[in-house]
């Protein structure tokens, strides 16, 4: 071979060899995938404080999770506050009309508890009415002995779960009276007393409804239904007789004195829009400059009922002698799966707490609640909710212990727990 042959043999090597690599660039340039663009997903990230909490959830020592024989005392305190036999109606209602203490907004000591729901749940109909403040269909009755009473009539049954926003639905009436119970056994007596009540329609409504209320019944073929008369009541969303001819509902002692009503400052939007209190940790520092720490450390008692139940329609709030009274639970017990935390964002954005509330509520750990507001439910005969509820309310048990125990960690229990007397 030639030298002009090797060196053209050569040169086509190079050339095949310049060519390779270049295909080579070419396949891994050109024909590489465009890098993949994760779609957006709107979902909002579970915020740190939450995260925080959760890890104190997961090391929440043993204590929380049993029973405290501490509560022994108080729990025989309130069964005899509750277990009491008949009392005569007039008696019962002339000590509700002349009730002024600092203490409770109802009496409740030996038995007056329970003589209230016994005569709440019996006393005779005088007089049935609309009750048109408010967006949910209530009733207003007078008793005979002229006692007011609130009458929120049952649109679920217990075992519904309600689905959607944490204000969705009609208010549920066992809520109410669940709520009366779980305030009364945490030390929190400013609840007005509630009982479930099962009336007869046609004898005891109908042949005592006012005007008004007739006007807004209606006939169908469940026979006559009540629209009512509020904020939301439409024509066709009635309530009707069971095939007893009966209706359920909460019969709520009504409070006959003047009290101031307020917002919250943890209200909801009720749209899509956030509220200062949803973007601000820093928030309670805002409320601070505006409320006392004495009114803080109560709207903090009510976010803790409120957390239990998921009540997350506390829009507003009364206050009866400086004090905020428990008005308006229907909106609990909707859901047993979920725990909106951020219904209990009073307590973990402004971290403090009455020690008088926390020592109570080290108390009724490990399924103390329970127990106890099924036994007092019991003396109404009254069948309160499912277990999924009760156990649900115990697991948010947990966070509030959580909670606080999240709030010690970041500023000392010297910071967080308030000795204010009169809350
Ligand atoms: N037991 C009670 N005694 C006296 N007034 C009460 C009682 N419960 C509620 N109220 C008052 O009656 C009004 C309506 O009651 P409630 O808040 O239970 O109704 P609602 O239909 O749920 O209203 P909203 O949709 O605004 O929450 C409120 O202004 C409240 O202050
Ligand atoms: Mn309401």
């Amino acid at each position: 071979m030639s030298m002009n042959c090797i060196f053209g043999f050569s040169l086509f090597l190079l050339l095949l060899v310049a060519l390779n690599v270049y295909f080579f660039y070419i396949l891994s340039t050109e024909h590489k995938p465009a890098p993949f663009k994760l779609p957006i997903v709107k979902s909002d990230p579970i915020p740190p404080i939450i995260r925080e909490i959760n890890e104190y959830l997961n090391r929440l020592p043993s204590q929380y999770h049993n029973k405290n024989s501490k509560f022994l005392p108080s729990q025989r305190d309130l069964i005899s506050s509750f277990n009491s036999s008949t009392a005569s109606l007039d008696s019962v209602w002339q000590s509700v009309e002349n009730w002024a203490d600092e203490e409770s907004l109802f009496p409740y000591k030996n038995g007056a508890a329970g003589h209230i729901l016994q005569a709440l749940r019996t006393s005779q109909i005088a007089l049935a009415d609309n009750a048109p403040k408010g967006t949910q269909l209530k009733l207003l009755f007078l008793l005979k002995g002229k006692q007011k009473v609130y009458f929120k009539p049952k649109r679920y049954n217990i075992s519904d779960v309600i689905r959607g926003s944490i204000y969705a639905g009609y208010d549920r009436y066992n809520s109410e009276v669940f709520t009366y119970y779980l305030a009364m056994i945490l030390n929190y007596k400013w609840v007005a007393p509630s009982v479930i009540r099962r009336i007869r329609f046609n004898k005891e409504i109908l042949s005592h409804a006012t005007a008004g209320l007739k006007k807004t019944m209606v006939k169908n073929d469940k026979g006559v239904c009540v629209y009512g008369k509020c904020y939301y009541c439409k024509v066709n969303e009635t309530v009707c007789p069971d095939n007893n001819g009966d209706i359920e509902g909460a019969a709520i002692l009504y409070l006959d004195k003047p009290f101031k009503v307020n917002k919250s400052p943890w209200r909801r939007s009720y749209n899509s829009l956030k509220m200062e209190w949803e973007n601000d940790n820093d928030y309670c520092k805002k409320v601070s400059s505006l409320l006392s720490t004495k009114r803080i450390l109560n709207l903090i008692d009510i976010a803790i009922i409120d957390f239990l139940i998921q009540n997350g329609d506390r829009h507003r709030y009364e206050v009866y002698k400086n004090k905020i009274i428990l008005l308006d639970n229907g909106k609990g017990l909707g859901n047993p799966m979920l725990d909106e935390l951020d219904i209990l964002a009073p307590l973990y954005q402004c971290c403090i707490l009455s020690t008088k509330t926390w020592q109570t509520l080290e108390l009724v750990s490990g399924g103390s609640l329970t127990e106890t507001i099924k036994l007092l439910a019991s003396f109404q005969g009254e069948h309160l909710t499912t277990d999924d509820h009760y156990r649900a309310v115990e697991r948010r048990l947990l966070k509030v212990y959580a909670t606080v125990k999240y709030c010690i960690g970041k500023h000392g229990s010297a910071k967080v727990f308030k000795n204010i007397d009169g809350i």
